[in-house]
């Protein structure tokens, strides 16, 4: 078992990254500060998991549970409205403490969730993907989506503590771990280029599951997204570059529908949409692409966009992004490899250019 910390003043909280976390009393109750607890988690992740969580819970006083509907389509208002009435129902006060057990879908409307309940109660994170162990769980973005756009109702909202415990990966499906790489290779891409050569090194070992290589990447991860939030919580400027392929990829889980394309898949494609973006304006050349294209070969990853997917239907989904700025679109592109910045000046041609290449009709 490792720590270490995201730096926030007051908002400060530790990242627990180990083995036998779930369960274990010792981990938790030091971040619990009223008598209530209400464990939020879904019907997949539930007969999994929570028995053990609870067992950590046979002595605090009141432990209440919600198991909702898995699945991104549920990511909603109406979900989190659930949330409320469970809440209300069990008569959870302000001291309470809302626990996220889960993927990304859980602990941002848990997140939300534990935002907006009388105004702001604690609230932990237990990621139980790679993609929320790496990234989701970290940085205290919550929320929820609409129809007409990805995460479009929210709140940052920092948790008390994250706890990743690296044996609820061994239960995941193959899919949903590639989906996490696709945010593991991110950091690789944005601000990490030695990691992204360890990548390039170790990646049939995290898709063979080697325990210690998940370990060292959600490590490696965790810290260089804590730096990114730590200098600019809010993404006023510098946590933009979180941002990467998602302003695509965005588009593509809207028009997909929800849960089509797993976000991370999604997230992919749109990493080589802006990969492609940042080579056409000159800022790398073909063969970095070609590097970035063979990791996420290797991940299993998409790199094309959604068959029937068009223009129009990626710029008039991109123009809701919320990185949009007096009707201007912002984009995450690469400076170089590792490197990346926001810009606000890119051609129409181009960004046409780009999608084009990437499959987009
Ligand atoms: N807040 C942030 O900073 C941030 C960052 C990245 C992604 N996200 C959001 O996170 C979501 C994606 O998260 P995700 O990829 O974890 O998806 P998810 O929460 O839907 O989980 C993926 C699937 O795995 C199942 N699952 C979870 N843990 C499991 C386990 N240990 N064993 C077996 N099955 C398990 C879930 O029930 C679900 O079916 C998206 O909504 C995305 O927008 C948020
Ligand atoms: O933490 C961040 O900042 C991120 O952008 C991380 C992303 O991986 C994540 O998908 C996030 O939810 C996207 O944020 P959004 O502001 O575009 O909804
Ligand atoms: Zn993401």
């Amino acid at each position: 078992m490792h720590c270490l910390n995201v730096e926030l003043g007051e908002r400060s909280y530790p990242i627990v990254i180990g083995s036998q976390l779930l369960g274990d009393p010792q981990y938790l109750l030091p971040y619990i500060r009223g008598k209530q607890v209400c464990v939020v988690t879904n019907e997949t992740v539930a007969p999994l998991y929570l028995e053990r969580l609870l067992g950590g819970l046979a002595d605090f006083g009141q432990v209440d549970t919600l198991v909702l509907p898995d699945g991104e389509a549920f990511k909603t208002l109406d979900t989190l409205e659930r949330i409320f009435d469970c809440l209300l129902e069990k008569r959870h006060n302000r001291s309470t403490t809302l626990i996220a057990l889960g993927g990304g879908v859980i602990g941002d409307m848990t997140g939300f969730a534990a935002a907006c309940y009388q105004r702001g109660v604690d609230f932990v994170q237990i990621p139980t993907t790679l993609l929320a162990q790496v990234d989701s769980s970290v940085g205290g973005k919550t929320g929820v989506n609409h129809s007409l756009g990805k995460n479009m109702i929210g709140a940052f909202y920092q948790p008390r503590v994250v706890l990743a415990d690296m044996d609820t990966l061994t239960t995941l499906p193959d899919r949903e771990l590639s989906a996490g790489i696709a945010e593991v290779i991110k950091y690789g891409l944005i601000c990490d280029a030695p990691f992204f050569s360890w990548l390039e090194e170790h990646m049939p070992k995290l898709m063979a599951r080697d325990s210690q290589a998940l370990a060292y990447a959600v490590d490696r991860c965790c810290r260089d997204k804590a730096a990114v939030v730590a200098e600019d919580e809010r993404e006023s400027a510098r946590r933009a570059i979180l941002n990467f392929g998602h302003t695509f990829g965005h588009a593509i889980e809207a028009v997909q529908g929800y849960g089509n394309w797993l976000h991370g898949e999604a997230v992919a494609a749109g990493m080589v949409m802006a990969t492609e973006l940042s080579r056409i304006r000159g800022a790398i050349d073909g063969e970095v692409v070609a590097r970035i294209r063979a990791l996420l070969a290797a991940a299993q990853l998409p790199q094309e966009s959604p068959r029937g997917m068009t223009v129009g239907d990626y710029l008039e989904a991109m123009a809701v992004d919320k990185k949009v700025l007096d009707g201007r679109l912002r984009l995450v592109l690469l400076r170089s490899l590792g490197d990346a910045q926001i810009c606000d000046d890119t051609p129409l041609e181009q960004l046409k250019e780009a999608l084009k290449i990437c499959g987009a009709e």
